[in-house]
């Protein structure tokens, strides 16, 4: 039977009535949205390009607010807390984010690279605090084995796969509640990306994951809960093996069977 995904549990997100625009006035590139993620699992946010994924993921811990312009409207719960209540320093240790290319900082040594956010939101760590952190976040992303002996090298040394994993560690220093990755193996080699994916399917146990992603087959492999969007709005959400299986909307058949995208 299909349970209906609207009546997640003790929803860690509560999205109700999103809608964004980048201009007073301008059109929606987010429209109504609403939606309950759940908790320590991955969600993934499909559609075509431009359907507004990731100004809806950018919303979550609100960095689409770098945009001067834009317009916000509804409401975003983390855990009953509203998000645009929230000093943004407290959101974003709460909501973590990991982009599409890899960006370790360039000039930081890989262990500094993990505990940057710390850094730059002013904490002093002692040095054992540090190296705990350090290591904890660099094993939960299967990194610590090969980088051991070189935390002290620039994390731009390491290939595209190990940076990703690094930024996605970064992301894990704060212990967040919600990871939102944009497209992260997208810029990835294919064993690269399948590593990544094992590793996203790994932290759900103890993460709540939410995932852009223009690859159906990465959705239809990790996700656990899939939204598909088109045109800004949210058409259809539902357990991702359901929505691949049997999709209610016209739109997401035509966009899972490749009639467009
Ligand atoms: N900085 C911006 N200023 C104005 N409009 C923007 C800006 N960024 C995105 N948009 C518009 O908002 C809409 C949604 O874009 P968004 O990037 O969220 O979609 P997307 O589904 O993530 O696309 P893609 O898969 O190509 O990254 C689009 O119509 C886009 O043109």
């Amino acid at each position: 039977m299909n349970e209906n995904i609207t009546e997640v549990k003790n929803p860690v997100l509560s999205i109700q009535d999103l809608s964004i625009a980048y201009d007073k006035g301008g059109k929606y590139a987010v429209k109504n949205v609403s939606v309950d993620v759940k908790r320590d699992a991955i969600t993934a946010i499909m559609g075509p390009s431009g359907c507004g994924k990731s100004t809806l993921l950018r919303a979550i811990n609100r960095m689409h607010e770098l945009y001067p312009n834009i317009v916000t409207e509804g409401k975003i719960m983390l855990n009953d807390e509203d998000v645009y209540g929230m000093s943004t320093i407290k959101l974003r240790r709460k909501i973590g984010m990991v982009f599409q290319r890899p960006n370790p900082f360039p000039t930081m040594s890989i262990a500094d690279n993990v505990i940057a956010g710390y850094k730059l939101n002013g904490i002093r760590l002692k040095k054992s605090e540090k190296e705990e952190i350090v290591e904890t976040s660099l094993r939960d992303v299967a990194l610590w084995d090969e980088v051991r002996e070189s935390l002290f090298k620039k994390g731009t040394f390491l290939s595209g796969g190990q940076q990703q994993r690094l930024c996605i560690a970064r992301a894990l220093a704060f212990k967040p509640d919600v990871i939102l990755l944009d497209e992260p193996t997208s810029a990835l080699d294919p064993v690269a990306t399948a590593r990544v994916e094992d590793l996203l399917v790994e932290l759900k146990k103890n993460y709540t994951i939410v995932l852009v992603t223009h690859n159906m087959s990465q959705a239809a492999r990790i996700s656990d809960n899939a939204m598909f969007m088109y045109l800004g709005e949210l058409v259809e959400y539902d357990k991702t093996k359901t929505m691949f299986t049997n999709p209610k909307d016209p739109r997401t058949e035509g966009y899972l069977t490749g009639k467009f995208g």
